[in-house]
């Protein structure tokens, strides 16, 4: 069915942006934002929504999403929290739109 094959290029996606080749600069994305171990006490006041990878990985595979659009809507908030905290030209901003760029190009693959 359509929806399964959706949520199937999802993990497909999922593999792609954990891949050791992108190992440089995916992961800060990889597992939640620890404010306390990266001294960044200020990070649950400015997102209120955090994001990352295993947790996305974990609501695919629980079925938490209803379909690729859902799915596509936490990792856009995943990028947009990057920008939002890291300042432009920063580290880990350039990290996220170097990951986003993958994202982009297997997403419309
Ligand atoms: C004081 C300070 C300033 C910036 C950061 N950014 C940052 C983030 C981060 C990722 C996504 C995100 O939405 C927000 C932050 N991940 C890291 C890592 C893994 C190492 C070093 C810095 N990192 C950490 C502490």
């Amino acid at each position: 069915k359509k929806y399964a094959a959706e949520l199937k290029f999802c993990q497909t996606v999922l593999k792609e942006l954990t891949s050791k080749k992108y190992e440089s600069f995916s992961f800060p994305f990889l597992q939640p934002v620890d404010p306390v171990a990266l001294n960044c006490p200020s990070y649950f006041k400015v997102i209120k929504k955090p994001m990352d990878i295993s947790t996305i990985q974990n609501k695919l595979n629980t079925n938490q999403y209803e379909s690729g659009a859902e799915f596509e809507e936490d990792i856009r908030l995943m990028f947009r929290n990057c920008y939002k905290f890291n300042p432009d030209a920063s580290p880990v901003n350039i990290m996220g739109h170097r990951l986003e760029a993958v994202f982009d190009k297997k997403w419309e693959e």
